[in-house]
C-alpha cells in the first residue's frame, strides 16, 4: 500500500517537471542513464558519475532484471510490461523502453502522430510512430516512486581540489597575477580622465604647458601599462605550465593507482577523453578565474565612478547588463546540451580511432577497413554536426549580444549628450562617461561569460570525476611487519563475478600449494582460468574467500609486497616501447646486464637476443611487433624471472612455443624450484607440473594424471580442458 504522498507524487499536471537529459558515455551505460533520467524527473537528481559509482555495470551492459534491482535501490517501483505499439499511450510516463534489442531509451511523451524519447546516446528526439515501431521491442519498464522514495537535490558538483589533487604554488602564483592585473586596471581607469582633462581644461583655455604635462604623464602611464601587461602574461604562462604539469601528473598517478576492473569496464578511448578534460578545466581556470575576479572588482569600481557622474545614466547601464544576463541565461541550457553532445560524440570517435589502430591487422585480414572507414566518417560527421550546432548557437547568441550591447552603448551616449544639452555634463565628462560606461558593460560581459564558462566547467569536471573520484586499489601497502612469507599459497573458498547481475565465474575455489610445488590448472575455454589468475595476482579482489601466502593474508601482506614476490606472464601481456633490456628490467630498472642475461637464459631467449645486431639494446615497438609471438612470450618470461619471484603464475605463457623450446623453458623453470601455477591447454606444459587441477562450474578439483592421460589416449581433443 502506497502512502498518500507517494501517490500524489505520481500525479502529473503537465507542467513544471521535465525529464532531464542524461547522456551515456559508453554503450553499456544506457540503462543507468535512463534510470538517472527517470529518477531525476521524480525529484532524485543524480548524474551518471554517481550512478556509475553506486551501481557498477560491466562492459556487457545491463539486463532488464538488473535495471529493476537498481530501480529498487533508488526506491522506484519498477514493473516490466510487454505491450503493442498502440498501447504506448497507456504507460505511466516517463518510462523506459527496450530499444533495437540492445539499448534502452526513455519515453517522455506519446500521441497519435509520434513519440518523444530521450535516447541516452543522442538526446531528446521526436519520432513518428513508424520509426518507433521499427526500434521498440515491445518491452517497457514503468517506474513510479515507492512509498519510501526520497527526493534528493543534486549533490554539489565535485570540488576542483578533489579533482586536481594538491597543486603546489598555485595560490601564490594566482595572487601575483591578480596583483599585477589590479595595477593594470587602476592604470586603465585613468585613461578617460586624460580625455576629460584635455577636452575640458586644455582646449578651452588653450593651455600648451598643461597639455605637455598631461601628454608626458599619460605617456608614462602607457609605458607602465605595457610593462605590467608583459609581466602579467609572463606570470600567467608560468601558472599555466605549473598547473598543467602538476595536474596532469596527479591525475595520471591516480589513474595508475586505480584497480584493474576500472579499466576493464571502460573503453580506452573514453578513459583517454576523460583524462583530456583536464586541459579544458585548466584552460578555464587560468584564463578565466583571474579575469573574472578582476572583472567583478572593476565593474564595482566603475559603478562607483559612474554614479558620481550621474545616477540615472548608471541605472540605464545596469539595466542593459541585466537584459544581457537574461539573454545568456536563456541561451545557457541549449548551449550546454550542445556542448555535452559534442563532447560525447568526440569521445565515441576517439574510441573508434584507437580501436581501429589496435586492431588494424584484423581489419585488413577481413577486408573490413573500408567499412571501418565509413563508420569513422559517420562518427566524424556526427561530431562535426554537434560542433556546428554548438557554434551556430554561439554565433546566434553572439550576434544578439553584440546587438544588445551596441544598442545599449548608443543609448548611453544619447542620454549623456542630452545631459550636456541640459548643462549637466561638460563635453569632456560626456567622453569620459561614455568610456567608463563602455568599460563597465565590457566588464559585466566578461563576468557573465566567466560565470557561464564556470558552469560549463561542470561538464568537464563530471567527466574527469569518473577518474579522479574512483577509489584507488585497496590493500596496496603492507601492514605485516614480519619477514617475507614462504612461497606457500593457500586459497580458501574464493568467489568472483564481474558484476552484481553477472553469473559467478568462480564460486568456491580452494587449493593449497607447498613451496616449490607446481600446479597446472586446466579447464574449458571461458571457465574462468584467467579470472582465477587475476585473483591470484591481486588484480581482482575476490567477493568472498581469502588468499594466504605463507599463512599471511594477502590483504595484510599488501599488494605491493605480494606482487614483488609473485612473477607472472599473462595471456595478453604487452611489451612497452623501448629497448629489450628496458623491457626485461621493468620490475627493476637498476638491474645489471648480467642479471638481464641470466633471466633471458632461463627463459631460453638469450641466444636469439644476442644474435640481433643491437642485442639487448634492440628497440621494440609499443606492440612488440619486432619480435615473433614465441620470442615475445619468452622475453615476457625473462621479465617475470628477473625480479627473482618466489611464486610464478603463468597464463598460457608458452602457448606460442614449439615443443622443443617449451620443454627447454619448462626444464629451466623446474630447475629454479619456484612455486608455480600454470594455466595451459597443451599437454607438454601440463604434464611437467607436480599436480593438476580442473576448473569447472566455478570450482577447482584435483585430477589424477592417469585419468588425464587416459583421456588423452581415448579422446585426444577433450583431455586438455
Ligand atoms: N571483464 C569482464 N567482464 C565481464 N565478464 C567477463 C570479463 N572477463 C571475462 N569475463 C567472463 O568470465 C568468464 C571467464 O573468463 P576467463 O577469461 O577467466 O576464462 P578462461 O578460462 O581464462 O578462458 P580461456 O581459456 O578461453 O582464456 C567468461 O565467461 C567471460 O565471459
Amino acid at each position: 500500500m502506497k502512502s498518500g504522498g507517494a501517490l500524489l507524487g505520481g500525479l502529473r499536471f503537465g507542467f513544471g517537471r521535465r525529464v532531464p537529459v542524461v547522456l551515456q558515455s559508453e554503450a553499456a551505460e544506457c540503462g543507468l542513464a535512463c534510470l538517472a533520467m527517470v529518477a531525476g524527473y521524480h525529484g532524485y537528481e543524480t548524474d551518471l558519475g554517481e550512478m556509475r559509482r553506486r551501481f557498477t555495470a560491466s562492459l556487457k551492459g545491463m539486463h532488464l532484471s538488473r535495471l529493476m534491482q537498481v530501480a529498487a535501490e533508488l526506491r522506484l517501483d519498477a514493473r516490466a510490461v510487454r505491450l503493442e505499439l498502440d498501447e504506448l499511450a497507456r504507460l505511466r510516463l516517463p518510462c523506459i523502453l527496450h530499444w533495437d534489442m540492445n539499448h534502452f531509451v526513455v519515453l517522455t511523451d506519446v500521441d497519435r502522430n509520434g513519440a518523444t524519447i530521450i535516447d541516452p546516446a543522442h538526446g531528446r528526439l521526436t519520432l513518428p510512430l513508424s520509426e518507433v515501431s521499427e526500434a521498440f521491442t515491445g518491452v517497457a519498464l514503468e517506474l513510479v516512486p515507492a512509498a519510501n522514495f526520497e527526493p534528493a537535490a543534486r549533490k554539489p558538483s565535485v570540488s576542483l581540489r578533489a579533482l586536481a589533487g594538491s597543486v603546489e604554488g598555485l595560490r601564490s602564483a594566482l595572487l601575483r597575477v591578480f596583483a599585477l592585473a589590479l595595477v593594470l586596471e587602476v592604470l586603465g581607469i585613468l585613461g578617460p580622465f586624460y580625455m576629460q582633462w584635455v577636452l575640458d581644461e586644455v582646449l578651452v583655455i588653450n593651455d600648451h604647458s598643461l597639455l605637455t604635462l598631461l601628454g608626458l604623464g599619460f605617456l608614462a602611464v602607457t609605458l607602465f601599462t605595457a610593462a605590467f601587461s608583459v609581466l602579467r602574461s609572463w606570470v600567467i604562462l608560468y601558472v599555466n605550465a605549473t598547473l598543467g604539469v602538476q595536474w596532469a601528473t596527479n591525475a595520471f598517478a591516480h589513474l595508475m593507482k586505480l584497480p584493474l576492473d576500472f579499466f576493464e569496464r571502460r573503453h580506452i578511448g573514453d578513459v583517454v577523453s576523460r583524462y583530456g578534460a583536464i586541459q579544458n578545466i585548466r584552460q578555464t581556470i587560468t584564463t578565466e578565474l583571474v579575469s573574472a575576479v578582476l572583472d567583478g572588482i572593476m565593474a564595482s569600481a566603475l559603478l562607483i565612478v559612474m554614479s558620481i557622474y550621474s545616477l540615472e545614466l548608471t541605472a540605464v547601464a545596469i539595466g542593459i547588463l541585466l537584459l544581457y544576463l537574461l539573454l545568456r541565461w536563456v541561451a545557457y541550457e541549449p548551449l550546454r546540451a550542445a556542448t555535452e553532445r559534442h563532447i560525447y560524440a568526440g569521445a565515441t570517435q576517439q574510441s573508434h580511432l584507437l580501436e581501429a589502430i589496435r586492431g588494424v591487422q584484423a581489419l585488413k585480414r577481413f577486408n573490413a577497413d573500408s567499412a571501418r572507414t565509413a563508420r569513422f566518417g559517420n562518427l566524424l560527421v556526427e561530431t562535426t554536426n554537434q560542433q556546428i550546432r554548438e557554434q551556430q548557437l554561439s554565433i546566434l547568441f553572439g550576434a544578439a549580444q553584440h546587438l544588445l550591447l551596441s544598442a545599449g552603448h548608443v543609448a548611453v551616449i544619447w542620454l549623456a549628450a542630452l545631459q550636456v544639452m541640459h548643462g549637466g555634463f561638460t563635453i569632456g565628462m560626456l567622453v569620459a562617461y561614455a568610456a567608463y560606461a563602455s568599460q563597465f558593460i565590457g566588464r559585466g560581459d566578461g563576468l557573465i561569460n566567466a560565470w557561464i564558462s564556470f558552469r560549463m566547467l561542470r561538464l568537464y569536471g563530471e567527466r574527469l570525476a569518473d577518474i579522479a573520484l574512483a577509489a584507488p586499489e585497496k590493500n596496496v601497502e603492507s601492514t605485516y611487519l614480519g619477514p617475507d612469507p614462504a612461497p606457500h599459497l593457500l586459497a580458501k573458498n574464493l568467489a568472483y563475478r564481474y558484476g552484481a547481475d553477472e553469473p559467478w565465474v568462480l564460486e568456491d575455489v580452494s587449493f593449497e600449494l607447498a613451496p616449490g610445488e607446481s600446479l597446472a590448472v586446466v579447464g574449458l575455454s571461458g571457465c574462468g582460468k584467467s579470472t582465477l589468475v587475476k585473483l591470484l595476482l591481486g588484480l581482482l579482489t575476490a567477493e568472498r574467500g581469502e588468499l594466504l601466502m605463507g599463512e599471511v593474508d594477502v590483504r595484510q601482506l599488501g599488494l605491493r609486497r605480494y606482487r614483488a614476490l609473485v612473477g607472472s606472464v599473462m595471456q595478453a601481456d604487452t611489451l612497452f616501447a623501448g629497448t629489450l633490456a628496458d623491457n626485461i628490467a621493468l620490475a627493476n630498472p637498476e638491474a645489471s646486464l648480467d642479471d638481464i642475461v641470466a633471466a633471458s637464459r632461463a627463459a631460453a631467449v638469450h641466444d636469439e637476443i644476442a644474435a640481433l645486431p643491437m642485442g639487448y639494446q634492440s628497440l621494440v615497438g609499443d606492440m612488440g611487433s619486432v619480435l615473433s609471438g614465441g620470442q615475445q612470450q619468452r622475453v615476457l618470461l625473462a621479465r617475470a624471472l628477473l625480479a627473482k619471484p618466489r611464486v610464478l603464475v603463468l597464463d598460457e605463457a608458452t602457448s606460442h612455443l614449439d615443443s622443443l623450446r617449451e620443454r627447454q623453458v619448462n626444464d629451466n623453470l623446474r630447475a629454479l624450484g619456484i612455486t608455480r601455477v600454470v594455466i595451459a591447454h597443451r599437454w607438454e606444459s601440463i604434464v611437467q607440473c607436480d599436480r593438476i587441477m580442473r576448473l569447472s562450474d566455478g570450482r577447482l578439483k584435483e585430477v589424477s594424471r592417469q585419468v588425464l592421460e587416459g583421456n588423452l589416449l581415448h579422446q585426444p581433443d577433450a583431455e586438455l580442458v
